[in-house]
């Protein structure tokens, strides 16, 4: 290792104050935002960063030693300079105070550094725990707060770090500096001390007057302005209702009204807090004319000297200045101490199951609801009450009911989203309530009620369901979904961006592709919420046919509320208004259901478009290019 190298490394490691370089700090972020770190606190956080405090405080030591300087200088020119022309000692009194200031500005810039490192370590670990937190915290209590609650959370990270390594920060490590301000008072300007000590009086009075927030743990205003982020968040994403069904009025009542309330409280409390900081200008202002007044008796009587007003004078602002900055933050620090909370008992959530690490044989797809039942956060009774059933292996499964009676739950407690209060749901002989999410989804494939997509392009999507997905899966499984047809046209075909939420396609391709994610499961349980929701009659019927097929090596459940869907199905599982399950042979349950015969043949199952599936659990699964021919999506099939 060469001598230049070593220097240019020490003087790195000076700069960095001992601190990793800004890229490691960057990969420190990193490491923390793939969620390598060990479970923290708000305050185990700054634990980690006292560090760089420290030294942040050890350099406010020399910043406040330099800055007494000029006060110094200041009382030696008058003294001595002035009264005895000594013009060699202003020279040298020049060089020492240009050398100072330089130190001065290089102090300055290295706290101020180590501060914004402190700042990115701080926000990188609390924001990366809280992200990986979200990702972990189970669906049930994900529910229970709003969107726009959740990504409050972030605004109190930044709350957080803008209070340990701002300006609160700076004014914190710079108050007990004013001690040392006060001893040099003493010793050049005694009769001025008791002045600068009633000005700080006044001011701690007037911080702890201000410090109400703080006392209270509660800043009113920033819990009002939360509720109108949230009215907000809700506007933007109901823009499309909004604009079609005319609801600008409702909208913009329920806008004024949160917006009225937050600006009515931070009217108030800003003006308040503008008070208090004109207040506090004009102690200043009143300590340094009392300075000059009992200074100047005092010069009079030879008690002091004209340098030891002047210095005195600077160094009283010097002494009272942090205190006067420390009203105004307060509600800074009230409202970090706030976020902290808030943080903290996320942070400290429950998180679903841990993976088990095992590694089982693929179960044949039998699933079993024994005495399940389920209330959601804040609903009066439960959903789904002691519900018992059969389901599998194999077959196609109807899931019945009217609007709100529970399937969508049913099929939450199939895929193991939501954990039963009472009962177990079994896959084969596993209780799903031992395995983690991501252990299920290998062995359960799951359609969502409501398709949502990403931000990127349609292959970027399907990928996110099945990061190991080949090009060829992907491929099979858009076209067992009948996506492959509108993707294949597109002038960018699967490199398609698809927009904010997918925005860019139509309901019905967006429902395609979230279909394409599905399959693209090679798992032996297929739960599907409205799986047709969106299609035209020729893609539910391509569906029909795949699906039909599917179920003679899957266990395919799902719900749905369209009787030509459920005439082709196997079972019909009925859930009544009481929460009972009914399951029956689809002729029967829809006679039974809706007084009506199955309507043969409703769907071309006769002739089924899509190869018969083979055994899932034979190499290539859904993968095997025999499973799928290229499908007529045109539903001449149908009209056979
Ligand atoms: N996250 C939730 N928090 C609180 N209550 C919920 C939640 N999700 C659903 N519910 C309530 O649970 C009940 C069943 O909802 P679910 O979505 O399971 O019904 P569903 O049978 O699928 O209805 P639909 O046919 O209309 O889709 C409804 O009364 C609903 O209000």
């Amino acid at each position: 290792m060469s001598v230049k190298y070593l220097f240019k490394e020490r003087l790195e490691a000076l700069w960095n104050f001992g601190l990793k370089s800004g890229s490691n700090a960057g990969e420190e972020g990193e490491a923390a935002a793939l969620g390598q770190q060990g479970e923290r606190t708000v305050q185990s956080v700054i634990r980690g960063a006292l560090p760089m405090l420290k030294r942040a405080a050890l350099l406010s030591v020399f910043v406040n030693l330099v800055a007494l300087f000029p006060a110094v200088f200041s009382l030696q020119v008058y003294d001595r300079v002035i009264y005895r022309g000594g013009l060699n000692t202003l020279v040298a009194l020049l060089i020492g105070m240009a050398i100072l200031m330089a130190a001065d500005l290089i102090l300055r810039s290295f706290r101020a550094r180590v501060l914004r490192v402190a700042a990115v370590k701080i926000d990188g670990q609390i924001a990366s725990d809280l992200m990986n937190k979200i990702l972990a915290i189970p669906l049930r209590q994900l529910e229970a707060k709003s969107t726009a609650a959740w990504y409050a959370l972030f605004k109190d990270v930044d709350t957080v770090r803008v209070v340990w390594s701002g300006a609160v920060a700076m004014t914190i490590l710079d108050l007990p500096f004013a001690i040392l301000a006060l001893g040099l008072i003493a010793t050049i300007a005694l009769p001025i001390l008791p002045v600068v000590l009633a000005g700080l009086a006044c001011l701690a009075s007037l911080a702890w007057y201000s410090s109400g927030e703080f006392r209270k743990r509660r800043v009113e205003e920033f819990a009002r302005a939360r509720r109108r982020d949230e009215v907000l968040a809700e506007v933007c994403r109901g823009r499309e209702a909004i604009k079609s069904l005319v609801q600008d009025d409702s909208a913009k009542r329920a806008w004024v009204s949160s917006y009225n309330s937050w600006v009515q409280e931070s009217f108030s409390k800003n003006g308040e807090l503008e008070d208090q900081r004109e207040l506090s200008t004009t102690i200043m202002l009143c300590v340094n004319v009392a300075i000059t007044a009992v200074g100047a008796f005092s010069v009079i009587n030879q008690w002091m000297t004209v340098g030891g007003l002047i210095a005195s004078n600077m160094l009283a602002s010097k002494a009272i200045g942090p205190l006067a900055a420390l009203s105004g933050h307060w509600r800074s620090i009230a409202h970090a101490r706030e976020a902290t909370d808030r943080l903290n008992d996320v942070l400290a959530a429950q998180e679903e199951k841990q993976a088990t690490g095992l590694s089982l044989p693929m179960p044949s797809g039998a699933l079993r609801l024994e005495n399940v039942s389920y209330q959601h956060v804040g609903a009066q009774k439960e959903v789904v009450k002691t519900v018992s059933a059969q389901i599998g292996p194999r077959g196609l499964y109807g899931l019945a009911g009217d609007n709100g009676a529970g399937k969508s739950t049913l099929l939450k407690l199939l895929r193991g989203l939501y954990e039963p209060q009472e009962g177990r749901v079994l896959l084969d002989e596993y209780d799903l309530s031992q395995f983690s999410r991501v252990e299920l989804s290998k062995w359960i494939g799951f359609l969502p009620q409501t398709s949502q997509l990403f931000e990127g392009t349609i292959v970027d999507n399907l990928r996110r369901s099945n990061p190991d997905a080949s090009d060829e899966q992907i491929l099979l499984a858009s076209k067992r979904s009948g996506a492959h047809d509108f993707i294949a046209k597109m002038p960018d075909g699967y490199m398609t961006q698809v927009g904010e939420g997918g925005n860019r396609l139509s309901g019905g391709q967006r429902r395609r592709i979230a279909i394409t994610q599905a399959f693209l499961s090679d798992a032996p349980v297929l739960l599907l919420d409205e799986p047709t929701n969106d299609l035209d009659f020729a893609a539910e019927t391509h569906l029909m046919a795949v699906f039909k097929s599917l179920a003679t090596v899957k266990t395919i459940v799902m719900v749905t509320h369209s009787v030509r869907l459920m005439s082709i199905c196997d079972k019909i599982i009925y859930l009544d208004k009481a929460s009972k399950l009914h399951v029956g042979a689809t002729p029967e349950m829809l006679k039974l259901l809706y007084g009506i015969s199955v309507p043969k043949p409703v769907a071309p199952v006769a002739k089924p478009t899509v190869a018969p599936v083979t055994d899932q659990s034979a190499p290539g699964g859904l993968s095997s290019a025999s499973a799928v021919s290229d499908t007529d999506t045109s539903g001449k099939a149908a009209q056979a």
